[in-house]
């Protein structure tokens, strides 16, 4: 959990459907990092919209904690911006009520979670009644008066993501939020990210390096592979292959002559023996009006459904990254 301190400002904020907080875009533009000879963000650019939980995936090391620290202002970009609204976080009038962010957990153990919350609302120039209003919204309303260093794991992302809800902010940004809770903990959080997104309009980016948590959480998502964009869609799209994300399976009498016809139109075409031809980098409705102009006999003509996972590891296939020395970075 990073501290983001803001200006001095004792107003009081009400949850839910605050007056002072509009949608917010993210945008991030051209955005690279490198550490020695690490490329960890290259040329990244992708936009989260307000009212929908976008997933950031990538396998481990593919940049997604550097970019999220970039466009927190907690690491300078080599190249690139991230803006909020158009506005960069360090130039933020109001940081802590525009962006709320969970990076990594810590807190002091002694402290309880509501003196912990205290302590940031003092901080960061909030009310501190804010405090228990977050501890009741993630529902550690009772746990709060303990000492944090007694919580459970899923306690401690609850605590985190209460932080990060202190300052009523339109964005939210959590890196990895669902790592080690349990499958409980994990509905609870899908919930809760659905209602800060769909139902109270705010923008949350989530990262994940599992797309299955993601497919049942995010509306979109950004794919990096080694620091790079591989590719940005709804998750719908990415199913069904609609930005010729996945591949299309095509059967037909005419294979042969069906084979002919999409690559001279310029498809990637994979024929089989079973009269079956694999069309990639396209959707079924640009092979199927292809077919039909041609008057080649369909049989079958569908998305690959079964292959998000599929897709996943061939967009990120060998893009994972590992520092020389894991362990001893940050
Ligand atoms: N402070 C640093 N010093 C040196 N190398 C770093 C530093 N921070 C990140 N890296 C390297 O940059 C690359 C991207 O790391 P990053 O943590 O952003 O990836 P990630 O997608 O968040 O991965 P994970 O899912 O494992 O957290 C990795 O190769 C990582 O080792």
């Amino acid at each position: 959990m990073e501290p983001s301190p803001g200006p001095r400002e004792e107003s009081a904020i009400d949850s839910g459907s605050s007056p002072h907080r509009r949608p917010v875009r993210v945008e991030v533009h051209g955005l690279s990092k490198s550490f020695g000879a690490v490329r960890a963000v290259d040329d990244l650019s992708f936009t989260v919209e307000p009212g929908s939980i976008t997933g950031f995936l990538g396998p481990n090391g593919a940049g997604k904690t550097t970019t999220l620290r970039m466009a927190l202002g907690l690491e300078q970009p080599d190249a690139g911006t991230a803006t909020f609204d158009g506005t960069p976080y360090p130039d933020l009038p109001s940081p802590v009520r525009t962006v709320g962010a969970v990076l990594e957990t810590a807190f002091h153990p002694a402290r309880s979670g509501r003196n912990h919350l205290r302590v940031y609302c003092r901080a960061a120039g909030l009310p501190v009644s804010r405090a228990d209003e977050v501890l009741s919204q993630v529902g550690l309303a009772d746990a709060g008066r303990r000492r944090a260093g007694g919580y459970s794991l899923g306690m401690r992302q609850r605590l985190a993501l209460a932080t990060a809800l202190l300052g009523d902010p339109a964005v939210l940004v959590l890196d990895e939020p669902a790592n080690g809770l349990d499958p409980e903990g994990i509905h609870w959080l899908r919930g809760f990210l659905r209602q800060l997104a769909h139902t109270e309009g705010r923008t949350v980016l989530v990262s994940s390096h599992l797309l299955a948590e993601m497919e049942q959480t995010a509306d979109r998502v950004v794919i990096v592979g080694a620091g790079r964009l591989v590719r940005e869609g709804s998750i719908t799209e990415l199913r069904s292959g609609a930005q010729g994300s996945g591949a299309v399976l095509v059967r037909s009498p005419e294979a042969g002559r069906l084979t002919e016809v999409l690559g001279a139109a310029g498809f990637t075409v994979a024929p089989s023996e079973d009269g079956r031809v694999t069309v990639t980098g396209t959707t079924p409705d640009a092979v199927g009006a292809q077919a039909f102009r041609a008057g080649v006999e369909l049989h079958e003509l569908r998305a690959e459904t079964s292959g998000l996972e599929e897709l996943y590891f061939r967009l990120t296939a060998g893009q994972e990254q590992y520092a020389a020395a894991e362990g001893s970075r940050r």
